[in-house]
């Protein structure tokens, strides 16, 4: 497994090992022990798996109370995978980090608490699939504006608008959100 460091402290990009033949593939999408030697001790305590059409955009997300680490892949197609510094006090907050993820170039995300989280669809169909380190929380689930003029987050262009859902169409910028202390 090669970490990478990211431009964001803490979110790190993470290439497995993959074993391709004749048939196809194999690779640890996920080991315990392969992470903690990596100095990645983390316990997820759900697994998530999102399908979604080309232009469609989920995102930006985040549970203020419980916040979750996520361990994202993408298992068919690709997606533009987008992480934001939501904590007040970090000399990066409002900064982002993005790159393609796909089932080409089996690249994973490891995003910590305290980062909005987001990702727009690549391929005519993608599966999402991510590992959390809380509960979902629907009470503490919020939403930030993808196209915050205050984030800047340099989108891909697909062609269309994005598609998104009406929770995500509503959300609030930075200015007039709440987010990590
Ligand atoms: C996230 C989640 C959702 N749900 C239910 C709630 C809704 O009835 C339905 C769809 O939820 P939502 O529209 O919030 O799904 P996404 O837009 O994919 O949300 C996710 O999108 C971005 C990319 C994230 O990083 C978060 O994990 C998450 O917010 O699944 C659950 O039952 N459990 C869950 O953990």
């Amino acid at each position: 497994m090669e970490i990478i460091e990211t431009p964001l402290p803490g979110v790190l990009r993470l290439k497995p090992r993959v074993f391709g033949d004749a048939r196809g593939f194999f690779t640890e999408s996920w080991n315990a022990r392969t992470m903690r030697d990596a100095g990645l001790d983390i316990a997820f305590v759900q697994d998530n798996h999102s399908r979604s059409a080309r232009g469609v955009l989920r995102g930006l997300h985040f549970q203020l109370a419980n916040p979750q680490g996520k361990l994202i892949r993408v298992g068919r197609g690709a997606v533009y995978d987008v992480a934001v510094d939501l904590r007040r006090s970090s000399s990066h907050f409002g900064q982002w980090f993005g790159l393609e993820l796909s089932d080409e170039n089996h690249e994973m995300l490891w995003i910590p608490p305290g980062f909005g989280h987001g990702f727009l669809t690549l391929s005519d169909v993608a599966d999402f699939h991510y590992k959390v380190t809380t509960h979902y929380d629907a009470a503490s689930d919020r939403s930030l504006a993808w196209n915050d003029p205050e984030i800047g987050i340099a989108w891909p262009d697909t062609g269309a608008a994005p598609q998104l859902s009406a929770k995500d169409i509503a959300a609030p910028t930075l200015a007039h959100a709440e987010v990590f202390a």
